[in-house]
């Protein structure tokens, strides 16, 4: 009441200034805002009449048509931000009104007896309000002024303007590119002093929107420095790639990051930004997907950052397992054992006792409607063994489909695994999508890290598996679905149900037999796992033809590998990369200093142990421990050392390190 009194007042100041203006040249420094001082000395410099009463007319049809085309994307954004700003100014005798960045009218929505009034000052679509053609306005002079601004009254530079009170935002683009401006007008006599930021409020709806909408292929980044920040207006958004490169900051980012330059497009890497990698900070996420995860900034600094993903990430992103292509006959990655298809239980049992037992115990079950649950260490294989078990059974033509579900944020499980229908809700593809559980229909459905499942999700889930139907969001009739169960978790499941985090009757419905996977580090088999996945690697070399050197191999075998197979795969694919066309053995230099040093990381405790098979089973080995690899690694050093009559030098590069290394490994300090 006191601002609108204010402006009452303001009124009738607002015509003397505007005699001295007019009538005397100029107005004094501090009697208007300065950008309306600045709009009014522009419209004079461009010879305005600020008496013009005759209407100047809209741009034709045509015009208006293709402007319109021009700004489809904006249009088609604004449409559901103007809906929003005008709930909130309803029946308050105002309109909310787009314009492009020319100050065209694009599309305005109003009460209609204001819209009514606002037509008499062609404030309606397809009327051109630059500052040039209707001088001093909010739109038109939020345009040049680059910012927000708010046009009270008889600061309009056109008399017959001052019937309105209007508070405009420009629009930019996440490179600072203009797009338009949004605007909330209405009778100068209604002044509301919130209406402004009402306005600002939409543009940042908008710019985000449009960022989300031009980042949908990427993994999306919400921050903020202080965690109360993210999810609010005033969190910044990353666009990150699936290699890790932030390809995208929008304005709040760039704001909170302190990058003034909004034209640089590459930002680097993920890593150059902040103190860790996007897949190591993907990692914490999917660990804890209700937490914030807190990053810190190689500038100094920390945020907190919630990562988010649409859906098209993922359909863009490979998931892992999904619905594999039929295999060709002849296909050259058909006939490498790790080819999607070509993986059976047989072609796993690589000669480890408890792993013989694991794939014994889960080839018994398949085929027969009973859920597996698998349990391992991260990278052990659990994927490879559902896979496995699909190809070895009768629903092998059906599809595999995977789904990770700590991988996916909360929020769009629901719709990965059940569909939904066209318009089921906003951002819906408009023909609907066909979720996981339908997709695998007549095959098997892997459901990956099933204790993290969010607990409303497992409600859903466990009706699934008892009625054998499944209800699409929006849909109104369930479809029925025949699918295999396996899943898979690193956790301890039954200790998940103890801790009320995983529902016991969803457990035993899952858990038909459960089998456990044994870590590399204690299966036997370790030499036979690196010939097999050197094989599967080396593409362009006949099979067999790349061998590991003795000594390497101890090496190896004596390493714990904390990432399982997963590891020791990447391990020996880079290894390969190194590998001169006319080497064809794997060296000491070809793999990370870590293995040979003795330091390797401490395996995570959280994990489920592999039980031993019981004494029934054939003898194995004595399970092998991340142990023995001093013992390892003096006998290796003695016995290059002997082959190389005791000559330092020579048995250093025979292993592949300095003459130092040697030297300190062999005791000696410097
Ligand atoms: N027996 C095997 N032979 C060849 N490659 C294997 C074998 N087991 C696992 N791998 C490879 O190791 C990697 C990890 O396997 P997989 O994804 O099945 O493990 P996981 O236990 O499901 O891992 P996570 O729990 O992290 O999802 C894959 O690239 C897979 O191809």
């Amino acid at each position: 009441m006191g601002q609108t009194l204010a402006r009452s007042e303001q009124a009738a100041e607002l015509a003397t200034l505007r005699r001295q203006f007019f009538e005397m040249g100029d107005v004094p420094e501090r009697g208007l805002p300065e950008p309306v001082i600045r709009s009014w000395r522009r419209c004079r410099r461009d010879g305005l009449d600020e008496r013009a009463s005759s209407r100047i007319d809209n741009v034709n049809r045509c015009e208006f048509s293709v402007a319109r085309e021009r700004s489809g994307l904006l249009l088609s954004h604004a449409s559901g931000v103007m809906e929003h700003l005008y709930e909130q100014i309803r029946s308050s005798g105002s309109m909310v009104v787009l314009a492009d960045a020319d100050g065209l009218i694009l599309h305005a929505l109003g009460d209609p007896g204001f819209v009514d009034r606002a037509g008499r000052v062609a404030l309606q679509p397809g009327a051109d309000w630059s500052e040039r053609q209707r001088g001093t306005n909010a739109v038109g002079s939020a345009l040049v002024e680059r910012r927000p601004i708010e046009i009270f009254g008889a600061e309009h530079y056109m008399e017959r303007n001052s019937i309105l009170t209007c508070s405009a935002a420009p629009i930019f683009d996440a490179r600072g590119e203009m797009l338009g401006v949004l605007d909330i007008s209405g009778d100068h006599r209604s002044y509301q002093p919130h209406t402004l930021g009402l306005a600002r409020v939409g543009v940042r709806l908008l710019e985000r929107s449009l960022f989300e909408s031009e980042h949908a292929r990427h993994m999306l980044f919400a921050f903020h420095s202080r965690a109360e920040g993210v999810g609010g207006l005033q969190e910044g958004l990353l666009a990150v790639s699936a290699d890790g490169e932030i390809v995208g900051a929008d304005r709040q980012a760039r704001a909170l990051l302190g990058i003034a330059d909004a034209h640089r497009s590459g930002f680097g890497g993920f890593g150059n930004l902040f103190r860790t990698s996007f897949g190591a900070a993907m990692d914490r996420a999917a660990r804890d997907p209700m937490g914030l995860l807190e990053l810190e900034l190689r500038a100094g600094g920390t945020v907190f950052a919630r990562p988010r993903a649409s859906l098209a990430w993922y359909a863009a992103t490979p998931v892992r397992g999904a619905a594999r292509a039929p295999r060709r006959a002849g296909d050259e990655a058909a006939r490498r054992p790790s080819s999607p298809g070509a993986i059976t239980l047989e072609s796993l049992a690589t000669g480890d006792a408890t792993l013989q037992f694991a794939l014994d115990r889960a080839g018994k079950v398949v085929g027969k409607n009973i859920p597996l649950l698998i349990q391992g260490e991260s990278g052990v294989g659990k994927e490879l063994l559902a896979q496995a078990c699909h190809n070895s059974g009768p629903r092998a033509s059906g599809p595999f489909v995977a789904l990770n579900c700590a991988a996916i944020p909360e929020n769009l499980i629901e719709s990965e695994l059940f569909g939904y229908t066209g318009g089921a809700f906003t951002g819906a593809r408009r023909e609907g999508a066909v979720g996981r559980i339908q997709q695998a229909h007549g095959g098997t459905l892997f459901l990956d890290e099933i204790g993290d499942m969010p607990l409303a999700m497992q409600a859903r889930l466990l009706r699934v598996l008892q009625e054998r139907r499944v209800l699409p969001i929006g849909a109104s009739e369930a479809v029925p679905v025949d699918i295999a169960l396996v899943c898979a978790t690193h956790r301890v499941l039954s200790e998940a149900v103890k801790a009320g985090q995983f529902r016991e009757d969803l457990y035993y419905r899952v858990n038909g037999l459960t089998v456990h996977l044994p870590p590399l580090r204690e299966r036997s088999d370790i030499r036979r796992i690196v010939e097999k996945l050197i094989d599967e690697e080396a593409t362009d070399r006949p099979p067999g033809s790349v061998r590991v050197g003795g000594d390497v191999m101890r090496f190896i075998e004596g390493y714990p590998w904390p990432g399982n197979i997963r590891q020791l795969q990447n391990v020996l694919r880079v290894a390969l990369a190194l590998l001169d066309d006319d080497e064809d053995e794997i060296r000491p230099n070809h793999l990370p200093e870590e293995i040979f040093s003795g330091d390797a990381p401490v395996h995570d405790k959280r994990h489920a142990p592999a039980p031993a098979p019981p004494a029934s089973a054939e003898a194995a080995p004595p399970p092998r421990r991340g142990r023995r690899l001093k013992e390892v690694q003096a006998d290796v050093i003695q016995r290059a050392l002997e082959e190389a009559g005791g000559n330092v030098s020579a048995a250093a590069r025979q292993l592949g390190i300095s003459r130092n290394t040697l030297y300190r490994k062999l005791g000696y300090k410097f």
